[in-house]
């Protein structure tokens, strides 16, 4: 049996401030950077195989400080052409390695105009209620940003095509990502309804486990 573990990345410094992040590349607080080596410490009796990651700094940072207290090595696959052969033919890797995947489908939901904004002020400038559809509903887009659907539609393909296959394999996945990029792989594989998703909330640097058992996934209390 293995396990596909999500973490939300720990609190950024715009968590902190309250304001919305979306794709700004906003690094870790320290607090986050905490909550990252709490994580850490948590899953270091686990063996971790294979890890993927958004292309933002604190999706990464907290993936790195996860991988500090693992017995293999993490290896980034970068992109640049120079390291092609290298970076696309993870088969070279042996036993001692967890090759580390960035990709922007991981990315945080894009939040549009609202990126930047203080989200208090958001309630007071937008109201209460048009604050939370644009954070919380599945289809509303925020101004010039993506839904939480638009999200998925990029974030599902990029598991499906990826990651399952790691998963069909019999590794043990991490996935370090965002708030709304994960909450589209928990609606994915937990089969939540475009009404209950609003309710679903991801604390900061806290793993969620799923056995992984015949193609289905089991969620572990
Ligand atoms: O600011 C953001 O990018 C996200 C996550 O922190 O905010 P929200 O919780 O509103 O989706």
């Amino acid at each position: 049996m293995n396990y596909l573990i999500l973490v939300r990345h720990g609190q950024s410094r715009w968590n902190l401030e309250n304001r919305f992040a979306g794709w700004v590349d906003v690094p870790l607080s320290e607090k986050g950077i905490q909550e990252a080596m709490d994580c850490a410490e948590e899953l270091a009796d686990m063996q971790l195989d294979v890890a993927f990651t958004s292309k933002l700094s604190r999706a990464q940072e907290t993936l790195f400080l996860i991988l500090a207290k693992q017995k293999k090595t993490g290896i980034f696959l970068h992109e640049s052409k120079k390291r092609d052969e290298w970076s696309y033919h993870p088969e070279r890797f042996d036993d001692s390695e967890i090759p580390i995947y960035s990709d922007e489908h991981l990315n945080e939901r894009y939040y549009g105009k609202l990126q930047g904004q203080n989200k208090q002020e958001a309630k007071t400038v937008y109201g209460e209620e048009q604050v939370f559809i644009w954070r919380r509903s599945y289809d509303v887009q925020p101004p010039g940003g993506e839904s939480l659907k638009d999200t998925y539609e990029r974030t599902i393909p990029y598991f499906e095509e990826k990651i399952m296959p790691e998963l069909e394999a019999g590794k043990n996945v991490v996935i370090a990502a965002h708030g709304n990029s994960l909450r589209s792989v928990v609606k994915y594989i937990e089969n939540i309804s475009d009404e209950d998703i609003p309710k679903l909330e991801l604390a900061t640097g806290k793993p969620l486990y799923y056995q992984f058992v015949k193609g289905k996934f089991i969620k572990e209390e």
